[in-house]
């Protein structure tokens, strides 16, 4: 499998072995190029569900169309049409007249039709669509955290990697992926402010919410010492959270940042660097044979990182565990508003577990005259809020009915089941 990636604005392309089920096929090579229409500059204010729905199928049809092969053969030597191997990406048999529909759980007479089958909670909430294993897309390559995260929230789910953020969004809005999981906050390193960005600028929803305990090692190639080294790189996150241990061993080397911690590694391995050291897990330590020079380096021993679950569709919110909403608004004009919007959760004693602050893209300054003084530039923001109700509690609906009094813009980016694991220390192998 390789990772999907994004070349230019408006185009995405998917670079995409199909993997076939059986093991003694040799899999298949897609490049997909498609235009896809989401508006970045917009934040889908006004764009309605509807709108979205009918977007994703424009474009899943274009995925399909555009691609169309003028020869019998694509690059990759195999004989199928993009179209079918589209088809395959989504789990269905090749072409649509493929399909076997006919039913075989021991109707014997196929010709009656089969009674209506009536609604189980499963259907309610959102399933993959080619009714096998869940594909869930990853910013990443394997044996990144991402893909822990991403086996953590669904075991045995195929977890697929992807080379930016926008991409694993952009594999799930083109039914490429079932779901995205991507991560939003470390307990040392701070908000992944991009995702908070993106969650906005796309229409999916957080159906789920992961904790990673991180622990990072020190990689190098086999042989090397920390003597030799003069550069040490990873993803920025995982710089930030060892840069006191690596103070501490020594290494006031350059400090570079790359896509991925297990990117880090397979470069070192790849182009065989005896001068530079990855911060990774264990995990991409063996997927690519490097060594473990130092092992927990990271600065906190409870080093965590939390991932949202994305999907196209929304969960139905429940009360019969604990809940977390997450919303995003634009203060509208007036005094303490924040405080107001604030004060909405305080009075239902509704906990907020996070409060994060964007610029607002889309009007980034306003500027207030004032006849004696001169003109005063306020910044404007988007305020990301995380609190802890479900949006099927009366006191939640309430609190928003109270805060859309106060805001311009006001979106739910969902409501999902909160992580309530218990707490392990980070320890090998993540
Ligand atoms: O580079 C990886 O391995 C990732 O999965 C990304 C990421 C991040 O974005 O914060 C995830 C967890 C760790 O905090 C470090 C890096």
């Amino acid at each position: 499998m390789t990772t999907l990636t994004q070349p230019a604005s408006n185009t995405l392309s998917l670079n995409y072995i199909l993997r076939p089920r059986s093991n003694r096929l040799a899999p298949n090579r897609v490049t997909v190029k498609c235009v896809y229409a989401f508006e970045p500059s917009s934040l889908g204010i006004g764009s309605n569900r509807a709108d979205w729905q009918s977007s994703c199928a424009i474009l899943s049809s274009k995925v399909v169309s555009e691609e169309k092969p003028s020869s019998s053969s694509n690059s990759a030597g195999n004989n199928g049409s993009a179209a079918d191997n589209i088809a395959a990406v989504n789990g269905h048999k090749t072409a649509v007249t493929d399909l076997d529909l006919v039913p075989v759980n021991g109707i014997a007479d196929s010709s009656k039709p089969l009674p209506p089958k009536p609604l189980t909670i499963s259907d309610l909430s959102p399933a993959p669509m080619h009714g096998s294993q869940l594909r869930v897309a990853y910013q990443g390559v394997p044996g990144a955290y991402s893909e822990a995260a991403a086996g953590k929230a669904y075991p045995n789910c195929e977890a697929i990697p992807c080379d930016q953020f926008e991409v694993a969004f952009q594999a799930v809005e083109l039914w490429i992926a079932d779901r995205a999981v991507l991560p939003v906050e470390n307990s040392l390193g701070g908000s992944i402010h991009r995702n908070y960005d993106l969650l906005l600028r796309h229409r999916l929803h957080i159906v789920g919410e992961v904790q990673l305990p991180v622990h990072h090692c020190l990689l190098a190639l086999p042989g090397v010492r920390k003597e030799y080294l003069s550069r040490v790189i990873s993803h920025p996150q995982a710089l930030a959270q060892c840069e006191h241990t690596l103070t501490k061993l020594g290494l006031n080397v350059a400090r570079e940042a790359v896509d991925d911690t297990a990117g880090a590694a397979e470069f070192v391995a790849v182009n065989r660097l005896r001068d530079t050291a990855a911060i990774a897990s264990a995990r991409a330590a063996e997927l690519y044979g490097l060594q473990v020079l130092a092992d927990g380096i990271q600065d906190d021993p409870s080093n965590v990182t939390r991932f949202v679950m994305l999907a196209r569709e929304p969960i139905i919110p429940r009360t019969d565990r604990p809940f977390k909403t997450s919303i995003v608004f634009a203060h509208d004009k007036g005094t303490s508003v924040l405080f107001k919007v604030l004060s909405a959760f305080a009075f239902r004693n509704i906990s907020l577990t996070k409060i994060e602050s964007r610029p607002h893209r889309n009007r980034p300054i306003r500027l207030v005259d004032d006849a004696n003084v001169g003109t005063a530039k306020h910044f404007e923001y988007l305020f990301y809020v995380d609190f802890e109700a479900s949006m099927a509690e009366v006191r939640a609906q309430n609190a928003l009915a109270e805060v859309q009094e106060f805001t311009s813009f006001l979106r739910v980016l969902g409501s999902y089941p909160m992580d309530m694991t218990p707490w392990t220390p980070s320890s090998r192998g993540n």
